[in-house]
């Protein structure tokens, strides 16, 4: 999913994909990763038992897991059936969590709401190397359409330069491209900010944002 960061482009991940068709629209644009929303409560929510079409796109792309205090069989199907190459964790999951599930060989970005500076130091618990930044919102997990202050990601990366910092929350084709010379993640994520509908993604504003979020400095 990461692109060589030398060259300062991020990767683009496209979230909270409910149908195949549109997955293969989406990877033909250029999106690096797709996120695949497994919390029940989301309104991106595709249930595992309408998830037969993975597999069938899972040699084009990068496939992303999107959690929320999953359960432990959901968790069991996702690893051992390899129906996804990463989870992403959006909920109160622990650093020892992560661990365990990387002791799996599960690849893992650990999400984290950014309220403020003191937000940032949980970046350090977690042994893994990928870390998403949301916005903080109490009460919501992450899918609001809302940014938090960019220079808090400027900061992470300073302070954990071993991290591969990814910057989500409220980003659109019309501001990604500030965000990424602002910030410079290593990968951007959207799942608001190219929808028609939640869970239907506009492919003109997915051609868009991967268009913008790529056009370097
Ligand atoms: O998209 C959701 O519904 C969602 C629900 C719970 C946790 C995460 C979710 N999505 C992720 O949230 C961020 C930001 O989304 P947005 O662009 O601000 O809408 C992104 O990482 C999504 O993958």
């Amino acid at each position: 999913m990461f692109p060589d960061p030398s060259k300062s482009i991020p990767a683009v991940k496209i979230c909270g994909i409910t149908q195949e068709q549109q997955a293969r629209d989406i990877i033909a644009l250029g999106a690096d990763a797709l996120g695949i929303n497994f919390w029940p409560k989301s309104k991106r929510y595709l249930p595992l038992e309408k998830a037969g079409w993975l597999p069938r796109i899972y040699d084009s792309t990068t496939l992303v897991a999107v959690l929320v205090n999953a359960d432990a069989q959901t968790l069991d199907t996702l690893v051992e059936e390899r129906l996804v190459h990463i989870l992403q964790l959006h909920g109160d999951e622990s650093p020892d969590q992560v661990a365990a599930l990387m002791d799996r060989g599960a690849h893992v970005i650990k999400a984290l709401a950014v309220r403020d500076r003191d937000s940032l130091a949980r970046i350090g618990d977690y042994p893994c190397q990928s870390i998403l930044l949301d916005a903080y919102n109490p009460g919501l997990y992450g899918g609001t359409g809302e940014t938090f202050p960019w220079d808090l990601a400027v900061v992470a990366r300073e302070q954990f330069p071993d991290k591969r910092i990814i910057l989500s929350g409220g980003l659109t084709p019309g501001n990604v491209r500030e965000a990424v010379l602002a910030t410079r993640p290593a990968a951007v994520d959207v799942a608001s900010g190219v929808e028609s509908s939640p869970g239907i993604k506009d492919l003109a504003m997915v051609r868009q944002f991967i268009q913008q979020a790529k056009a370097g400095a």
